[in-house]
């Protein structure tokens, strides 16, 4: 039987544990204080963002989560996904899942990183976000599929990003994506039939049409790619540095996240008109154009020509920086994976 913590816990069942999904300290004494029977008792360990998504499917994950063995850790904020799975990996667990969208995703990863853990534990998503982007990458189609996949889906070693101020400083981590510019701000407003019709690109359109005026991002990238340094100056709209995700030209919007690359999609700013223009977007889904620029390597600099520093998001997660390094580490953290995931889907 499972145990969970937080607010799913039985009152009967609860006390010290209850206590246990607020411990969102680093310090060692203060949590095993906080968790007098030395922490996570499970070898698996599922951190569950309730308010992920609709917020409707708390009975769906803890029934399906108590059936296959799982200690859930309930989130009461944002930010506790990585102190959970932080203690989850010094415990010991050797499964870790995050239930949530990929922002918790993304947080569950960064814990494990913090407990040293990326490639000592198996990693697990199920989708109860929103967009679900990165476990539609790695073919985990439902809640309910995800639990099958855990418990019997292939196991594959994927590919975590990494940038900071400098090569040397990890600061952020990302599985699917890091985006600057447009897309960022103009997600909300998007219409469903216009990223249907143009995938990523409707964030760009959408974000031209509402925004009056857009600061374009002035940007210097340098790539370290394979066979050549590739460099890029200009004025950018959208910014994207994919691992599991890219932008779709044609085919499907998974990138290969086990080849140690990131696969990047630069923007540059255009008359609003050209890209309205239905030839204008045909062309962009195509290969590089005129105004689209595609580069693949395992390193990237990027530096922001301007004082002010730029938001970017990592798997949905904020960060301004004027200047960073994004890298790879190759094929470090283990993962089920769905049956639809293809681990080179452009067939380099
Ligand atoms: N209990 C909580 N209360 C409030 N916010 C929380 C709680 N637990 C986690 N969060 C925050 O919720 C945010 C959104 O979570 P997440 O990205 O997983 O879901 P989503 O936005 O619905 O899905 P997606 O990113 O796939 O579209 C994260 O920034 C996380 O820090």
């Amino acid at each position: 039987m499972s145990e969970t913590w937080g607010a799913l816990a039985d009152p009967d069942t609860s006390g010290d544990a209850v206590r246990g999904a607020h411990v969102v300290t680093d310090d060692r004494a203060e949590r095993e204080r906080l968790l007098p029977d030395g922490g996570v008792r499970s070898d698996r360990v599922l951190v569950y963002n309730p308010v992920s998504g609709n917020g409707d499917h708390r009975e769906e994950v803890r029934e399906l989560a108590d059936r296959a063995g799982f200690t859930v850790l309930e989130t009461q904020a944002g930010g506790e996904a990585v102190a959970f799975a932080r203690l989850a990996a010094d415990a010991g667990a050797d499964l870790v899942a995050a239930a949530g969208g990929d922002g918790t995703v993304n947080e569950v990863a960064r814990g494990l990183d913090a407990a040293d853990a990326l490639s000592e534990v198996t990693f697990g998503v199920v989708p109860t976000g929103t967009g679900n982007n990165f476990a539609g990458n790695l073919g985990i189609e439902s809640i309910e599929h995800a639990f099958e996949v855990l418990a019997d889906g292939e196991r594959r070693r994927i590919d975590v990003a990494t940038a900071g101020r400098d090569a040397k400083r990890g600061d952020e981590l990302f599985l699917n994506s890091c985006i600057a510019g447009l897309t960022a701000e103009a997600s909300a407003s998007t219409s469903p039939e216009l990223k249907d019709r143009l995938g990523m690109l409707a964030y760009v359109v959408t974000g031209l049409r509402t925004l009056r005026e857009f600061d374009a991002l002035p940007l210097a990238v340098e790539a370290d790619c394979p066979g050549a340094d590739k460099a890029w100056t200009g004025d950018a709209v959208m910014v994207l540095v994919g691992n599991a995700r890219r932008f779709p030209a044609e085919g499907r919007s998974q990138a290969n996240c086990e080849d140690g690359l990131l696969e990047v999609t630069i923007i540059e700013r255009m008359p609003p008109a050209d890209l309205l223009q239905e030839a204008a977007i045909h062309r962009l889904f195509g290969d590089e154009t005129e105004h689209v620029t595609r580069l693949l390597a395992p390193e990237l600099q990027v530096d922001v020509r301007r004082d002010d520093p730029v938001g970017f998001s990592f798997d949905g997660e904020i960060a301004e920086y004027q200047s960073l390094t994004i890298g790879t580490r190759e094929r470090v953290l283990e993962i089920p994976v769905g049956e639809s995931y293809e681990p080179n889907p452009e067939g380099r």
